[in-house]
């Protein structure tokens, strides 16, 4: 559906796309995700037409976009600030895209009714937009982004001012509506709850370029690089040189999974691989601090003469602050990253 070829954006000396390489298949939900600055926004707006490119091309069910205007290219945009018109209502909103297609009255009323049940506000065609609440127009966005049903749909943060319990539900729902439609999307967040949660496949940039694009499971189990691991908010990682099944680093020799590549590298030991025991068995730490996250506990140990570790146990194992305990680590939650802090 789109193809996105060494597509490269220059801002004076800055380089804000650097020679991108990216295909979305019919019906994929593929999220962009990245810290601020990495050219997310750039790439959606060189995809809708709204940023020249100085480089490569985008096509578009493979017909190349260069000189076809925004309007003529078939894509939906909901951008951060979903800018409902004031002074319509929800059914003038969503309406708009169809006004605009010359669709005739009629159908334009049973598209808006069909729209409206589908994103979970049935009737609501003639409330006024300033009486909904920012979850209620969120949805009124999609409905209108919809509406005329765009071969691509773009989403900016499209949940990006919501409050967080409100994202997780409409996250959840827009996957359902999404998956009904079988609409293509190309998203764009830094919230990687939301990424995860929308997305067949997650591209994460750094600096104008992919650092990693695959499934949530993939990514979020092989993170293919230090930086990627750090940006999923993975802190244990560390210098590290394996040797058979075994790396050494600081905080002593840890196993590592079957078939590891050998040599210099970056280790990854995910919270989950830290195994806490009495303080003779393994590393010996103190318990710095504990951070309750519903199911789990995230515990921040403190070794003697070592980088802090982050270890991860369930509610009735956690110990107590202050305490000393022994880290053990196991190695199927060990992933080997490449040598370079990248
Ligand atoms: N119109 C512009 N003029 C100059 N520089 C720009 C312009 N738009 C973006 N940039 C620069 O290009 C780079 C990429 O910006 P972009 O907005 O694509 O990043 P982003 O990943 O979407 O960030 P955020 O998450 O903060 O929205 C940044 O360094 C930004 O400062």
């Amino acid at each position: 559906m789109l193809t996105i070829e060494d597509a490269t954006v220059r801002f004076g000396r800055r380089t804000a796309l650097d020679a991108v390489d990216l295909e979305v298949a019919d019906h994929e939900i593929v999220c962009v995700l990245g810290p601020s600055g990495s050219g997310k926004s750039t790439l959606l707006r060189a995809v809708a037409g709204l940023q020249h490119l100085d480089g490569g091309r985008v096509l578009l069910g493979g017909a190349d976009q260069a000189g076809v205007p925004v309007h003529r290219r078939g894509v939906g945009l909901m951008f951060q600030d979903h800018q409902l018109f004031p002074q319509r209502d929800v059914a003038g909103n969503v309406a708009f895209g169809l006004r605009m297609h010359g669709v005739p009255k009629a159908e334009q009323g049973r598209r808006v009714e069909e729209l409206l049940e589908l994103v979970g506000l049935p009737g609501a065609g003639k409330r006024a937009v300033a009486a909904l609440s920012g979850g209620e127009q969120q949805r009124v966005a999609l409905a209108r982004a919809l509406a005329p049903r765009p071969r691509l749909l773009m989403l900016d943060e499209p949940l990006g001012q919501l409050d967080r319990t409100l994202r997780e539900r409409l996250v959840v729902e827009l996957r359902g509506v999404f998956g009904r439609l079988g609409t293509t999307v190309l998203a764009v967040t830094h919230d990687q709850g939301e990424a995860f949660a929308l997305a067949d496949r997650v591209v994460v940039m750094r600096d104008g370029r992919i650092a990693q694009s695959g499934t949530p499971r993939e990514v979020w189990q092989r993170p293919a690089s230090e930086f990627v691991a750090r940006f999923l908010g993975f802190d244990n990682v560390v210098p590290a040189t394996v040797t058979g099944g075994t790396a050494e680093t600081s905080w002593g020799r840890i196993p590592v999974p079957a078939g590891a590549p050998q040599g210099v590298c970056r280790l990854l030991v995910r919270p989950a691989a830290v195994r806490l025991g009495p303080p003779d068995a393994g590393l010996r730490c103190v318990v710095e601090s504990l951070t309750f996250r519903g199911h789990h506990v995230a515990v921040r140990l403190r070794p003697t003469g070592a980088p802090p570790l982050e270890a991860e146990c369930g509610l009735k194992d956690a110990p107590e602050v202050g305490a000393e305990v022994g880290a053990g680590f196991a190695a199927e939650d060990v992933v080997v990253l490449a040598p370079t802090a990248g």
